[in-house]
């Protein structure tokens, strides 16, 4: 990619040095740049968007990672924000079905996205009264809207934040948030139906996390889905990654790519350090006002800041959830799946109870997402590219992944083919693989250097999980800032989009910056 040069009048303008171009790194350069700083962003990898990033086996492109976009809005907001028409760069579709579901038992249904032709498939395929699931659903929102703004849009770790009506309100309906029970728990009082309950206890794994151990408040997760809705952007997941870069390098971002910081730079200046630059892998060193990192926090105060004091309590919380993928170029299409598509284990609470253990359950839930269904150029006409994820524990080095993966995906394969109604078939989905690669929780930690290949950052299973995720800021290094999965308010891409604007008002209210308009980005 380009490296633009910044031009000389840039000089004038605070520096700020960005380490990562994931979603939340490509958010915060844009909000930075136009509060009014001169941007550089320190990327390992040879392109932007991190986990985002793609695949190319063969004819097949794969999205190495997310695969279902809610809240595009926070996408959109930023290309806003700079005066642009989010349209003309990045486009995106509302789902009808969010998810297509199949049980053993030959138990199917369509997860439609209107929450009340949900309720209706839901009261048709399982015999649950429509009013109970749009009751919950509608319990979940009241969840969102009594926290949300406060757990997900604010620092947690600023007094203005706790003292606001909205938190007022919110603790004189806490009855209403089910602190004490878990998520699990919530969907046996509510739905009661095991199909039913199973399907809203998967919405704990979007954050990484475990029904059975999880708060009862993440039940506002299903709102997400269902009210708020999921997406498909055109030209599949990566071109978020690449719609950000681009907005990002026209505003005059500088971009380092396949340049990997190996130190930030601190001096003592009063009663703290603070945070000078940064120190690349070929020991050049740049100088920066501020620095903001976006590389996984644990490694950045493990690698980058070795001789620091770092918040160890918080470094040391439980990881979320881990994956093992196939990513599969299937030579024929199956006409009986959808974009997005759950094939669930017959026993949910083993499943986690081995994930918990730090191995695989013989009988795991398989996820298999198709961007081809919605994105034509991913896969040769007539093939799909299958992007097949079961949940794994995060990495320990006990595990033997080359022995979990041979017999995995042979259990993948059967259980797929067993409920496609393939069984036996002698052109069945074994032999329309023509291309294969696999991930597990090491190669996505060496690959997206996140820690122990944890996909969210740290769990949400103990209610005090969004207290203890990092903060935005250093509480021990002035000068330096976190946005991105491993830091609060959590991961997953909406997440991440809010890092990026709490840490950018965290740090503008600290240290105030001259606010940059849009029409006046040639002068930098
Ligand atoms: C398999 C998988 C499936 C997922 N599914 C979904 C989903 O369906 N929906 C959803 O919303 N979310 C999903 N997520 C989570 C989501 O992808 C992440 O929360 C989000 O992309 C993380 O973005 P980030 O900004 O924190 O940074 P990352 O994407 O982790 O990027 C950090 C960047 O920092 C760079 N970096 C690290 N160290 C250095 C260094 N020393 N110097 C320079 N650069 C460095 C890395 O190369 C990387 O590009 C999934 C994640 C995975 C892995």
């Amino acid at each position: 990619m380009p490296e633009p040069v910044p031009s000389a009048s840039s000089e004038s303008l605070p520096r700020i040095g960005i380490i990562g171009a994931g979603i939340a790194g490509l958010a915060a350069a844009i909000r930075l740049r136009l509060e009014g700083a001169h941007v550089e962003v320190f990327e390992a990898a040879d392109t932007a968007g991190g986990k985002l990033g793609e695949l190319v086996l063969g004819e097949y492109r794969f999205g190495i990672g997310p695969s279902l976009l809610t809240m595009p809005e926070y996408i959109d907001e930023l290309f806003e924000l700079a005066g642009e028409v989010p349209g003309d760069h990045f486009r995106y579709r509302r789902l009808d079905t969010v998810c297509r579901y199949a049980w053993e038992d030959g138990t199917r249904l369509d997860a439609r996205a209107n929450p009340k032709a949900f309720a209706e498939e839901v009261e048709r395929v399982l015999g649950v009264p429509a009013q109970r699931v749009l009751k919950t659903l509608a319990h979940g929102e009241e969840k969102y809207h009594l926290t949300g703004r406060t757990f997900l849009e604010k620092s947690l770790h600023t007094p203005g934040t706790w003292l606001t009506p909205e938190v007022g309100h919110a603790l004189t309906r806490l009855h209403r948030l089910d602190l004490t029970r878990t998520l699990h728990q919530v969907h046996e009082r509510d739905l009661g139906e095991p199909h039913l309950v199973q399907l809203f206890d998967r919405f704990a794994t979007y954050n990484g996390s475990n029904p059975y151990r999880a708060p009862g408040l993440l039940s506002m997760i299903a709102h997400f889905e269902h009210g708020a809705g999921a997406f498909v952007p055109e030209g599949g997941m990566p071109a978020i990654g690449r719609a950000l870069y681009g907005l990002a390098e026209r505003l005059g971002v500088a971009f380092h790519f396949e340049t990997r910081v190996a130190e930030i730079l601190t001096q003592k200046q009063g009663r703290r350090p603070r945070a000078v630059g940064l120190r690349l892998e070929d020991d050049r060193q740049m100088l920066f006002d501020r620095v903001v990192s976006n590389m996984d926090v644990f490694f950045t105060h493990e690698r980058l800041l070795p001789d620091a004091p770092a918040p160890r309590r918080v470094l040391a919380r439980e990881k979320s959830t881990s994956a093992l993928i196939f990513y599969w170029g299937v030579n024929k299409s199956f006409p009986e799946l959808d974009v997005h598509n759950i094939f669930f284990s017959e026993d949910y609470a083993a499943e986690f109870g081995a994930l918990e253990a730090g191995t695989l359950c013989d009988d795991p839930t398989v996820y298999v997402s198709i961007s081809s269904r919605y994105d034509d150029s991913a896969a040769p006409a007539g093939s799909e590219n299958w992007f097949v994820m079961i949940n794994a524990p995060f990495a320990t080095p006990e595990q033997d992944w080359s022995a979990l993966i041979e017999r995995t995906r042979e259990r993948v394969i059967q259980k797929l083919e067993r409920m496609l109604g393939h069984e036996g078939e002698k052109a069945g989905l074994r032999e329309a693989i023509v291309e294969e690669c696999v991930f597990d929780p090491t190669t996505i930690e060496a690959r997206t250097l996140s820690h122990l290949g944890a996909l969210y950052g740290t769990s949400s299973n103990d209610r005090m999980a969004a207290f203890m995720r990092h903060p935005n800021d250093s509480r021990h290094v002035d000068g330096l800032y976190f946005c991105g999965g491993s830091v609060h308010p959590g991961g997953g891409l909406p997440l991440c989009l809010l890092s990026a604007r709490i840490m950018t008002d965290v740090m503008t209210r600290r240290e105030p910056l001259a606010r940059h308009t849009p029409d006046s980005k040639d002068d930098v």
